[in-house]
């Protein structure tokens, strides 16, 4: 068997951006990319002022600050995107990101950190310029029975996604990302994703059409 090559040097220092609806299967294919090449890519710590929840360490699943300190380094500057969900704020600093050097950051964030990050990208210097990958559900109905079938989720809180899945899917659909990839055939989108991840020869073509969706079923 030959050995894989190794992540193309030249986009270690691009972040990728992965977003997509809820329940589309980011966990699912980033569980299995990291498994399949330990030790290459990082995920970068955000801060929130959510209070942690029983096992949450500092430092390890987030930085937990006051709402005061957020706020100061937001103005500072020191935030790469941030955003405000149910009253918490969450966000990735660039001390975060640059923390993780050598591996290559991957950051799965919410539509809000992908347009902050879009607006920015012009004034990037080349190596922090992101690349911008959306997943996608093949269909609206399997998204919802992804989201219903992983039962995690209560009603309310299936609804409050498939309302930013709307939004998602709506911005989506302006082509603005690098790549689209499509959660239908899993082992085929994580192959996909691994071509798009490692850098490899193609990674740039290899993406998928975005599928044509009545955003009124989310409704
Ligand atoms: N290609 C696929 N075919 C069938 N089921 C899938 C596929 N991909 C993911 N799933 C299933 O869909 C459900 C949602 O996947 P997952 O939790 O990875 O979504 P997510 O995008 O990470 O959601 P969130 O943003 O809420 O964390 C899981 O139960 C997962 O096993």
């Amino acid at each position: 068997m030959t050995a894989s090559p190794p992540i193309n040097p030249e986009v270690v220092n691009r972040p990728l951006v992965i977003c997509g609806p809820s329940g589309t299967g980011k966990s699912t294919l980033l569980t299995s990319l990291f498994s399949s090449h330990p030790n290459t890519f990082g995920f970068s710590v955000s801060h929130t002022t959510r209070s942690p929840r029983p096992g949450e360490q500092n430092g390890k699943e987030y930085h937990f600050v006051r709402k005061d300190e957020f706020m100061d380094r937001v103005g500072k500057g020191e935030f790469l995107e941030w955003a405000e969900f149910g009253g918490n704020c969450y966000g990735t600093t660039f001390a975060a990101l640059t923390a993780l050097h050598p591996l290559r950051c991957i950051l799965d964030i919410e539509l809000q950190g992908v347009l902050q990050l879009i607006a920015k990208a012009p004034l990037q210097s080349p190596p922090l310029s992101p690349v911008f990958l959306f997943l996608s559900p093949p269909s609206i109905p399997t998204l919802k029975s992804r989201l219903s079938g992983r039962g995690t989720e209560t009603d309310a809180s299936i609804k409050k996604r498939l309302d930013a899945a709307k939004k998602e899917l709506e911005y989506a659909q302006k082509g603005r990302y690098d790549v689209y990839v499509v959660n239908d055939d899993l082992e085929k989108a994580g192959m996909k994703l691994e071509l798009v991840a490692m850098g490899w020869k193609g990674w740039e073509e290899c993406g998928d059409k975005l599928p044509e969706m009545d955003l009124a079923e989310l409704e």
